[in-house]
């Protein structure tokens, strides 16, 4: 059964001043040293133990990827250890491991031979790896010819063509078509059902609620909060909304999940464990990580609960905060022009949203997104988006927003947040986040006994025809 434990890691790359510095530190070495080093992972420290998924996520540039490279054994870490036990199968940078001049059957030949199995185990996988990867007579074209989806196909079909005890996976599948993507987690669901312990890059946050039960942000280099996928996100977004607005990330909650500890096995174990350790002469950390671009933050609709329907309806402050130009008086559900705290699916419900401006604001608005019992959003909008503009508000001034809809909801727990913003609300439009409060407000979708049976997100309320033909006799 594959684990993994992660101690005290750190990574720092050299950096060298000019083209020639590197050369000159090389051959004059007694002149002292002309790089300078930046850490791009520090103090990582966590275990997973056998059978858990885990997402490690964080805005471009963090250190996933570095983190996984550690673990994987492909870079080698500057200070502190890695350990694995169980055999690990990787999915990391695209084309990683593929020769370009070797035909893909060539290729998943020796990527086979890298994780262990012999030529004979992965000719007779071969077939299987071929029908999964659907790559039809490419398999025996050189893979400098393939896209980067069949490069994705083919790596994906080779490393999981047999159970892994750890797999880990960077990004990867983001490549892919949307079937072959389901294919894809429809084998890690299998997989990690049958006990593989997963490590998971994603951008993806549908991917993460669905696939993971717990989630590790790592910010400018180091771990920002271990918990759950839902209270991860919550900061993770945090932390993309307050790059935007170029102002320092938020804290994580003061509840953390403790790191376990494990082996310290140095070397190569029989079993498939590892050990990575870094060089006993490492020097300790002397620059902090450099800030990252921002990416937005994503989220599809998913499959697995990972939270229960309590952890919905427990206020979360993590998302939540107050820029000081305006607050959030009063945001709740209503029926009938009643508050209500259940509502029966399908029927005309109400977002009430009461700001107030503490300054006077050109193009202000207003809105509201409804998240599910693991926090996904199943819904978000707000009046600019509406087009409904509110125009220029003046100091002290209160606007109410009230968002009418037919609640066709599956029934559940629900909590809605809302937020006031200034500027563009369009695409790539830059936006001052003035107030949000998260999860500000909850409630309760009952099923409608006069609707249709179904089950999924939404009722999208379908109208079915049938048409019927005798057979020709
Ligand atoms: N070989 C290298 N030399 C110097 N710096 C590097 C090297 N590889 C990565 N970095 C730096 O390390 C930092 C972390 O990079 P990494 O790729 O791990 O981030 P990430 O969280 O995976 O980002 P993304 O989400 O964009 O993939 C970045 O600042 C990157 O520029």
């Amino acid at each position: 059964m594959g684990s993994i434990h992660v101690s005290q890691l750190g990574k720092a790359y050299k950096q060298y001043p000019g083209r020639w510095s590197r050369l000159l530190e090389w051959v004059t070495p007694f002149l002292g040293q002309r790089h300078r080093l930046k850490w791009v992972l520090q103090d990582i420290d966590f275990h997973i133990a056998a059978g858990e998924s885990v997402a490690l996520i964080g805005v471009n540039g963090a250190g996933k990827s570095t983190l996984l490279k550690l673990i994987t054994g492909t870079a080698q870490p500057t200070t502190g250890a890695v350990t694995t036990h169980g055999r690990v199968a990787a999915l990391l940078e695209l084309g990683m491991g593929f020769h370009p001049d070797f035909t893909g059957r060539q290729n998943a030949v020796m990527a086979g031979q890298l994780i262990g199995l012999s030529v004979e185990e992965v000719t007779a996988l071969m077939p299987g790896i071929e029908a999964f990867a659907e790559i039809g007579d490419y398999i025996d074209q050189p893979v400098r010819v393939y896209s980067s989806g069949m490069q994705v196909r083919l790596a994906f079909a080779v490393a999981t063509a047999v159970r892994p005890d750890i797999l880990v996976i960077d990004e990867a599948l983001a490549v892919g078509d949307v079937f072959f993507q389901q294919k894809c987690y429809e084998r890690i669901r299998a997989y990690c059902q049958a006990g593989t312990t997963l490590l998971f890059v994603s951008h993806a946050m549908g991917a993460v609620y669905s696939l993971c039960n717990r989630a590790i942000l790592i910010s400018a280099g180091r771990v920002a909060l271990d918990s759950s996928p839902r209270e991860v996100i919550d900061l993770y977004n945090a932390h993309v909304l307050h790059q935007r607005e170029g102002k320092a990330p938020p804290p994580a909650p003061v509840r953390t999940a403790t790191a376990e500890p494990g082996s310290d096995a140095a070397g190569r174990a029989a079993d498939g464990s590892a050990s990575r350790q870094a060089p006993a002469d490492s020097s300790a950390p002397v620059a902090a990580p450099e800030a990252a671009t921002v990416p937005e933050p994503a989220g599809t609709p998913p499959t697995a609960s990972a939270t229960t329907a309590a952890d919905a309806t427990a206020p979360s402050t993590v998302g939540s905060f107050a820029h000081g130009g305006a607050t959030l008086d009063a945001v709740g559900l209503y029926v009938d022009d009643q508050p209500a705290a259940t509502i029966v699916s399908d029927r005309v419900a109400t977002v009430r949203v009461e700001s107030r401006f503490a300054q006077g604001y050109a193009d202000p608005h207003i809105g509201f997104q409804i998240r599910n019992a693991r926090g996904e959003a199943v819904f978000m909008t707000n009046t600019y988006c509406m087009g409904q503009r509110i125009g220029p508000v003046a100091p002290g001034e209160a606007v109410r927003a009230e968002f009418s809809f037919k609640a066709s909801l599956a029934p559940g727990d629900y909590t809605i947040t809302a937020g006031v913003a200034e500027g563009g609300a369009g695409e790539g439009d830059f936006r001052q986040t003035l107030a949000r409060q998260q999860d500000a407000s909850a409630f309760t979708v009952l099923r409608n006994l006069d609707a249709i049976v179904w089950s999924g997100v939404c009722n999208l309320d379908p109208i079915c025809e049938l048409q019927r033909q005798a057979p020709a006799c």
